[in-house]
């Protein structure tokens, strides 16, 4: 597959001519200038350059590759964000001069509005002044870190998997994650797997150890074949995908075999819960003195530690021990899983390595009386554990709803993390979020491609993109506080007060800081297991470090960004890796009221942040100046809704029976408006093109800002207010990964509205432009002949805003037809009935009036 520009540096594109990194226009004449060449261009020329004279400035080669936007675009690009800011100070100016209004404290609301939607552009605006676009040069990496004997000198990567429930999270999905980890590309012996499993179920830990033996097929039929991508699920799912392969003679019945045995495993899991029920009750009969205490039994016969199926004190979600289980130890101590060789023998695996990398179970501790903190709180537990088992220096982490969907992603992290440049000095590398469950026309906004292919580019070229929650590698001491190489002391401090009191992770810290690394865990004793299940029990982390200047961050709703703002504000920096196949994917709420829930809790958890220690503009005193005020924009953000809401709402001005003028001299007030409005989409029309989105993307994003502004984002301001005086937090809502009944569609989510409060003023928005719009129409009737052309004119502008409103509003209105908007044509007919309707009631109550009550 490796092609001949191997040799990272001949060319303005060697190492790019990997196929799973190429643009499809690859091998044109026209010169390749980046993944999406038309608007991009090198950036690192001379670094290359002086790299390959100097053989690398420390013997290392570049393994990535830098890019920019072309200055045809950036320059008209950033000179309209000029241009804006003038306008917009000089409509500002205008304002405060004309101070002439028929409402006076909602021209004065409305000034303040403006105001901050003058801030926060520029809060948004300006970090992107310089976007940057980094591609991993796999080719290299291979070349330097592949030895010819066949092993690596790759470094080690603990992988992170997080589940809360084995029901509202798929066990399938979760498995399917885990499958994509185990079979991924890189050194076996190198890379290890952690399932947190915040449910303390036994089924999970069951079907991992199914998933141990169904990987001893999986991995080295992907090996084998170049299968991607390497989640089962998905990879049968795909129509004859293309085989890129080397034994394509066997391929056929390979894969009806692998295939056979998917379903079979399949049929395993879902058989595990009865399985496990059955076998409980046997046990229970037999062994059990107590009568009413029912236990849930493992397979050796021994009691699971965790929760029961039938909950007492101690076994129960939210209260049990903690629990830790290596599934499949290292490779170099062997595997255990005999049963799969029959089917081995059916299959041809000479050459190819059947190992797999080691499989670990984690189910942390609780206890009532301690604050579990959610995510964080599982994942800091997982970094504990695996501190004493394998020590990787680098940590990914995964959503069990998401998925590996390349399998050089892992070797891409890495790229960047040895690159001689900013190697050493970077903290993390995020990967854009991907979905593959999205419907085509992507409602609401899940894609989110302004932000991940935006946004986060502008990032890039600053300090870096922000951690983003799932597909994510780390350093492992960036995450423990430690500071970047330029800025550490000589001799750190492990103390037990901040890394908690266990000796062998104490010892484990000080390996990971002085690179001591050994790959091999240690043996498995009694006593070491104990230790692990310490450090991960319910009371370990208290009163310590952890979840402050340690680990991901606690008492937040979203632990993320405000882990990745702890990490920037001690000087590191962290890079954004695009690939061209992408690099995981995952599933997103197609169902109005899940995604609206999920857009609660980001935005609640930006507010808290803003109130917390870590507020942006207090915290992190290393910390890039513009970085700050992208931080500063991600945590105020929620604020704008409430002059979105006022503004939304102002069409009800129409069913006031004067004329009204929020501003006067009205026209030039208008004039002023749709020149700085359409000049941000200007703007955002050069940003799509540098961020290789579409205008759908861009719409979407626009329309789903209004959505969540009428909803969302207020209720999470809301939900602040509330914080700030009874001080409690946002509940993490595990988002619903379950798909609506009916299976014959796919989509069948997008029509299962859920009315829950938050939507009431999104409702009374819609209800109130439709009214308006119908008594407009009714007022045009009835005052044809009496009014002016200014009048008119004024009329006609009003009515214009009521028509952007409800566009924007369009998808929540799909929302509320439910399974009606499979025919959207209906709203294009139903909407106009509407405002007959109300235009014509309008008419008739004012004849009636006017016969009655003679003017
Ligand atoms: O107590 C908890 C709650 C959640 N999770 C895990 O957290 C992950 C994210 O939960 P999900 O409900 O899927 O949230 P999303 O809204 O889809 O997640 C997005 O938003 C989160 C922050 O709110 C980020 O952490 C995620 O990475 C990001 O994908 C899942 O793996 C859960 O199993 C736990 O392990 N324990
Ligand atoms: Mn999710």
């Amino acid at each position: 597959m490796a092609s001949a520009t191997s040799n990272g540096g001949t060319t303005g594109n060697a190492g790019l001519a990997d196929p799973l990194l190429v643009s499809r226009d690859h091998g044109s004449t026209k010169k390749q200038v980046g993944p999406k060449g038309k608007y991009w261009e090198a950036a690192d020329k001379v670094e290359r350059r002086a790299a390959k004279e100097s053989g690398g400035e420390d013997g290392r080669q570049l393994l990535f590759r830098t890019y920019k936007v072309k200055g045809t675009l950036l320059h008209p690009y950033r000179m309209l964000i000029f241009i804006r800011l003038i306008a917009v100070l000089l409509f500002f100016v205008w304002r405060i001069r004309h101070n002439k209004s028929d409402i006076m404290w909602f021209w004065t609301m409305s000034v303040v509005g403006d105001v901050w939607f003058g801030f926060s552009w520029l809060l948004n605006q300006l970090p992107k002044f310089n976007p940057i676009k980094t591609i991993p040069d796999l080719v290299a990496l291979r070349q330097q870190y592949d030895l010819p004997d066949g092993t690596s000198r790759l470094p080690g990567i603990d992988v992170f998997v997080t589940t809360a429930d084995p029901i509202d999270e798929p066990i399938l999905y979760t498995m399917n994650c885990v499958l994509s980890i185990l079979a991924s590309d890189y050194p076996i012996d190198r890379c290890a797997c952690y399932l947190s499993d915040d449910s303390g179920a036994l089924i999970l830990y069951e079907a991992l150890v199914e998933t141990a033996k169904f990987a001893t097929l999986w991995a080295p039929f992907c090996r084998k074949h170049c299968i991607e991508p390497r989640a089962p699920e998905s990879y049968f799912e795909q129509e004859a995908p293309l085989y890129s392969g080397r034994e394509p003679e066997e391929f056929k019945n390979d894969h009806r075999i692998v295939h056979r045995e998917y379903d079979e495993f399949k049929e395993r899991l879902d058989s595990l819960s009865s399985a496990i029920a059955k076998r409980s009750d046997v046990y229970n009969s037999m062994k059990t003195e107590e009568k009413d205490v029912k236990a849930t039994w493992m397979a050796n016969g021994t009691q699971w530690p965790g929760a029961w199926i039938d909950t007492t004190e101690n076994h129960r979600k939210g209260n049990h021990a903690g629990i830790v289980k290596v599934v499949l130890d290292h490779p170099i101590r062997g595997h255990n899983l005999g049963s799969q060789a029959s089917i081995h023998n059916d299959l041809n695996f000479t050459n190819i390595d059947v190992r797999i990398p080691m499989l670990v179970y984690v189910s942390r501790g609780k206890n009532p009386s301690y604050d579990h903190n959610k995510k964080a709180g599982a994942l800091n537990a997982q970094l504990r554990v695996s501190a004493l088992l394998s020590n990787a220096q680098f940590i990914i982490n995964f959503d069990c709803d998401h998925y590996i969907n390349n399998s050089q992603a892992l070797r891409a992290a890495v790229c960047f993390m040895l690159d001689q440049r900013e190697g050493d000095n970077t903290a993390f590398v995020q990967f854009p979020q991907r979905f593959d469950n999205v419907d085509p026309s992507d409602r609401y906004g899940n894609h989110n491609r302004v932000f991940f292919d935006g946004t986060m580019l502008a990032l890039n070229g600053l300090q870096g993109p922000s951690y983003l929650g799932t597909g994510c590698m780390f350093r492992r001491i960036a995450l423990y506080g430690i500071d970047p190489p330029q800025w550490r002391q000589a001799n750190i401090a492990i103390e037990g007060t901040r890394f908690g009191s266990s000796i062998p992770f104490l010892d484990s810290v000080s390996k990971a800081i002085n690179q001591e690394r050994s790959t091999i865990p240690p043996p498995l004793s009694d006593q070491f297991v104990a230790e692990m299940e310490k450090v991960a029990s319910a009371s370990h982390d208290k009163q310590t470090g952890w979840g402050k200047g340690v680990g991901y961050i606690y008492d937040i709703a979203t632990e993320d960004i405000v882990t990745g703002f702890r990490i920037h504000g001690q000087g590191w920096r962290s890079m954004y890796c695009t690939m061209e196949r992408d690099a995981f994917c995952g599933i997103a709420p197609i169902n109005l009221t899940e995604r609206l829930h999920q857009i609660v809790r980001w935005s609640g958890g930006s507010l808290e942040m803003f109130f917390s220690r870590n507020n942006p503009l207090i915290g992190g005193h290393r910390i890039h100046t513009l970085q700050r005020v992208s931080y500063l924009n991600m945590t105020v953000y929620p604020v704008t809704s409430l002059f979105i809401l006022l503004y939304a709402l102002s069409p009800v001005m129409w069913l006031i029976p004067d004329e009204l003028y929020i501003q006067r001299p009205f026209t030039r007030y208008v004039v002023y408006l749709l020149v700085i409005i359409l000049m941000i989409h200007i703007i955002g029309w050069l940003e799509i093109k540098w961020a290789g989105v579409t205008w759908l993307d861009y719409w979407r994003n626009e329309q789903f800002f209004m959505i969540g502004s009428t909803s969302a984002y207020p209720t999470a301001v809301l939900h602040m207010v509330v914080n700030l005086l009874t001080k409690k937090g946002i509940h993490f809502r595990v988002t619903s990964k379950q798909t609506a009944a009916d299976t014959n569609d796919k989509f069948a989510d997008l029509y299962d509205m859920r009315w829950v409060p938050m939507l009431i003023p999104t409702l009374v928005v819609l209800v109130a432009n439709v009214g308006a719009i119908g008594v407009a129409m009714g007022k045009t009737i009835v005052y044809m002949g009496v009014w002016t052309t200014a009048q008119k004119t004024h009329a006609a502008m009003g009515l214009l805003f009521n028509v952007w409103i409800m566009v924007l509003l369009y998808p929540f209105a799909l929302a509320i037809m439910g399974r009606w908007a499979k025919r959207p044509v209906i709203l294009v007919v139903l909407l106009p009935v509407a405002f007959v309707i109300v235009g014509l009631v309008y008419v008739a109550v004012h004849i009636l009036f006017a016969s009655f009550v003679p003017i």
